[in-house]
C-alpha cells in the first residue's frame, strides 16, 4: 500500500497523518516522521521534525541567516541526515512508514534522499506528504508510482478513513 498525499499548503497533510498514526499506533509498528511548525507568539518562526518512532524532536530549520537556505529559513541539514539515519535503521523492522514531508528543506540532506531511494526500492507501505508543486526527481517518482490523494478541507476526514480502511483490507 503506497499512498502519496498531496495538497494546498494548510489543506491538512500534517494532520491527517498524525490521524493516521494516532489510529494504527497502538496494534503496528510505525516508523517515520511528521515535520511540524515552530511557533512564537503566533508567528512560524520554524519547523521541527517529531520522530514516530521515538517521539524524539529536531530541529529542521529556522529564520535567520546561514545555509543552505528554503526562503526565509535556514535548514539545519546535519540534523535531517540524523533523522534520515534513524529511519533507515528502523524501517525494515516497520509496518509502515510515514512520511511528512517529501519537501525542499528535506531534500536539501543526502541521506534523506538515499534513504526515500531505498525505501522506494523496498516493499514498505508507505505514506508519504509531498509538496503540491514540486518536480524534483524523487517527488516526480512518488507521484508516478504512488497513489496521488489530493487533499482538500473537504475530503481530509474521508481520506484518513479511506487509507485506514485500506491498510486493514
Ligand atoms: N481534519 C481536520 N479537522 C479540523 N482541522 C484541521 C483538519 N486538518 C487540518 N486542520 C487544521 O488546518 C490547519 C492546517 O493543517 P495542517 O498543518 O495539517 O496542513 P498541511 O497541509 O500539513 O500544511 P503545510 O502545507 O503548511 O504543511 C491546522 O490549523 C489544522 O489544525
Amino acid at each position: 500500500m503506497r499512498v502519496a498525499i498531496t495538497g494546498k499548503p494548510g489543506s491538512g497533510k500534517t494532520t491527517a497523518c498524525l490521524k493516521i498514526y494516532e489510529s494504527l499506533k497502538d496494534r503496528m509498528q510505525i516508523s517515520g516522521f511528521i515535520t511540524k511548525e515552530i511557533r512564537e507568539r503566533g508567528l512560524r518562526i520554524g519547523f521541527s521534525i517529531i520522530d514516530l518512532s521515538t517521539g524524539e524532536e529536531t530541529l529542521l530549520a529556522r529564520k535567520g541567516e546561514g545555509f543552505p537556505r528554503v526562503g526565509k529559513y535556514r535548514v539545519f541539514v546535519e540534523n535531517m541526515d540524523a533523522v534520515a539515519e534513524r529511519i533507515q535503521k528502523s524501517w525494515s523492522t516497520s509496518d509502515i512508514v510515514i512520511i511528512d514531508e517529501v519537501g525542499p528543506m528535506e531534500l536539501k540532506s543526502r541521506e534523506f534522499v538515499s534513504a526515500m531511494e531505498r525505501l522506494l526500492e523496498s516493499k514498505t507501505d508507505l505514506i508519504v506528504t509531498v509538496h503540491y508543486r514540486s518536480n524534483h526527481p524523487l517527488v516526480m517518482k512518488i507521484k508516478k508510482e504512488f497513489e496521488v490523494v489530493i487533499l482538500t478541507p473537504e475530503n481530509r476526514n474521508q481520506v484518513v478513513e479511506e487509507v485506514l480502511k485500506r491498510i486493514d483490507s
